[in-house]
């Protein structure tokens, strides 16, 4: 086993510009430490991303070998800083486009309309293949009511769980734009005790095609500071917008500052839509 990354390939890769290096390691041999996962991400010294995806067969990882009957590839996913998240909605459609644009993805995996079921830290995720990329992310639980503070303002919230931990703050029309996410929105320690993905979320008036609701958000990512988009939390927030509005069912639009992803609900059930692609591949030095 080589004791560096040199050599290794790698792919760069997003989701509504949720970017992302992607490590091809079927046996899960790379000496990957959050040292070397910072030092990857780092947009001036690195390649520069708000995250890695490390691709391995579920079968090599310890956190998914009991997933490997169901799931022949992991998705084993490190924030921007080094810490080790249980899950990404954008880093799985990305991680699903990067199966089979390399040829990892089994029989007519790669044709539109095939499913591919991945493994990850929370569970199996099963996304449907097409220009966009639709995956069943399972409906979040909403955990009661919270808050965070930005700047000395307190904003009201929901905790969800969404796979991984989010708080869910609406904030009136034409303040969204203007909060400073340059520093860590301070939450309840108690409620999350492992830290949590803060969403900033808006109504947006102007109706969109196929959507029963249109929101904003931004997001600050744990472990990643303020990024262009979060899978998961398009989910939370879709959760929350559509419980307050006592609705078990609908689609959710929602605008990130890398674009449009939508949340359908139905039930138990939540299909989170948007694009994903591969923009480079190449080799560590
Ligand atoms: N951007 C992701 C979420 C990545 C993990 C998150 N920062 C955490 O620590 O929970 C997404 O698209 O869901």
């Amino acid at each position: 086993m080589s004791t560096t990354l040199a050599g290794a390939a790698f792919a760069k890769g997003h989701g509504t510009e949720n970017d992302f290096v992607i490590l091809p390691d079927p046996d899960g041999a790379l000496p990957l430490t959050a040292e070397r996962v910072a030092a990857l991400c780092d947009r001036r010294a690195g390649i520069g991303a708000d995250g890695v995806l490390r691709v391995v067969r579920s079968a090599k990882h310890p956190d998914a070998a009991a997933q490997a009957d169901a799931a022949e590839w992991f998705m084993d996913y490190w924030n921007a800083d080094g810490s080790i998240a249980e899950m990404c909605g954008n880093g799985i459609r990305v991680f699903l486009r990067y199966l089979t644009e390399a040829g990892l993805a089994a029989g007519s995996a790669g044709t539109a309309g095939a499913e591919i079921t991945i493994a990850t830290r929370s569970g199996l995720r099963t996304g449907r293949m097409g220009e966009t990329i639709a995956v069943q992310m399972g409906t979040p639980a909403l955990l009661g009511t919270t808050g965070a503070q930005l700047g000395g303002v307190g904003y009201p919230g929901v905790a969800a769980d969404a796979g991984n931990p989010h708080l869910v703050c609406p904030v009136p029309a034409g303040e969204l734009a203007g909060l400073d996410l340059t520093a860590p929105p301070g939450i309840d320690p108690v409620v999350f005790p492992h830290g949590a993905n803060v969403e900033f979320v808006t109504e947006v008036p102007e109706p969109v095609p196929g959507a029963d609701r249109h929101v904003a958000m931004r997001v600050y990512e744990r472990g990643a500071g303020e990024t262009r988009s979060c899978g998961s939390g398009v989910c939370a927030v879709a959760a929350v917008v559509l419980g307050e509005a006592g609705e078990t069912a609908g689609t959710v639009a929602v605008d990130v500052l890398g674009g449009r992803l939508t949340a359908t609900v139905d039930g138990d059930s939540l299909i989170l839509a948007g694009p994903a692609v591969i923009v480079a591949t190449g080799t560590l030095a």
